[in-house]
């Protein structure tokens, strides 16, 4: 059985491949957090899942994602919502190569396999396809190594977004706190020039 196999995951016929963005960061180069308290990449968030996500070629990354006690759903197994959580991260961060703000829309998960504590998931992702606002994308999580059985994997539709999407939507305090951070507002604004 294949993931994302919905209609509404399926680029419509005049959709076309994902252009890299020409400043995007060179592979293997890491893409940093796009916010400090996020859950699936912040650096400032004790509870979060500290994932680091590294540029690959073309529009694709990858990045890996241990499984801490506190992720379990089954005794000693990862819970399916934290392993759903580091694809939609991961999946998410494609979207620094492309210097486009969006979130997700639509999100299917297979789970093929069950995944321990202390498990790494190696977690692989890239746009498959772009049609005006909306950003196909897919990715796996495979254990053992990059190159390992696959336990997870998820086909995911992102759509584009303003930052007003943030700034009108989210908790004021936390909205302010972003603007007047010089680094999140910098960030931002290097996904705004995108045309
Ligand atoms: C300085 C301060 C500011 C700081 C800024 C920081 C920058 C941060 C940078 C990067 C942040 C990225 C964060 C990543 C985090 C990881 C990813 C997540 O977990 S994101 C969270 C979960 N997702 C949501 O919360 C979305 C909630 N949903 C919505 O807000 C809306 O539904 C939204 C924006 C997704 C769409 O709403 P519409 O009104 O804009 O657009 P419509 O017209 O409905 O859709 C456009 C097209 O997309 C299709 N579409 C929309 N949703 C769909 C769906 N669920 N399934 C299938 N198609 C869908 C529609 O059918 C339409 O297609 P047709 O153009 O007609 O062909």
């Amino acid at each position: 059985m294949k993931s994302g196999t919905s209609a509404a995951l399926s680029p419509p016929a005049d959709a076309t491949p994902p252009v890299r963005h020409p400043e995007a960061p060179a592979p293997g180069e890491p893409l940093g957090a796009h916010y400090g308290q996020c859950f699936g990449c912040g650096g400032d968030q004790p509870h979060g899942l500290h994932l680091q996500a590294r540029a690959g070629e073309g529009v694709s990354v990858t990045a890996e994602f241990t499984v801490r006690p506190a992720h379990q759903g089954a005794p000693g197994l990862a819970h399916g919502g934290v392993l759903a959580s580091a694809l939609d991260e991961t999946l998410g961060s494609l979207n620094w190569l492309l210097r486009t703000i969006a979130v997700t829309g639509r999100l299917e998960t297979d789970f093929v396999r069950p995944v321990p504590v202390g498990a790494t998931l190696y977690l692989s992702a890239e746009v498959t396809a772009v049609a005006g606002r909306k950003i196909y994308c897919t990715a796996t999580g495979r254990t053992g190594g990059p190159d390992g059985p696959v336990a997870v994997r998820a086909d995911a539709l992102f759509i584009e977004v303003k930052v007003e999407h943030f700034t009108e939507n989210g908790r004021p305090e936390e909205i302010r706190a972003a603007l007047d951070d010089p680094d999140q507002v910098r960030r931002a604004r290097a996904f705004e020039v995108n045309p």
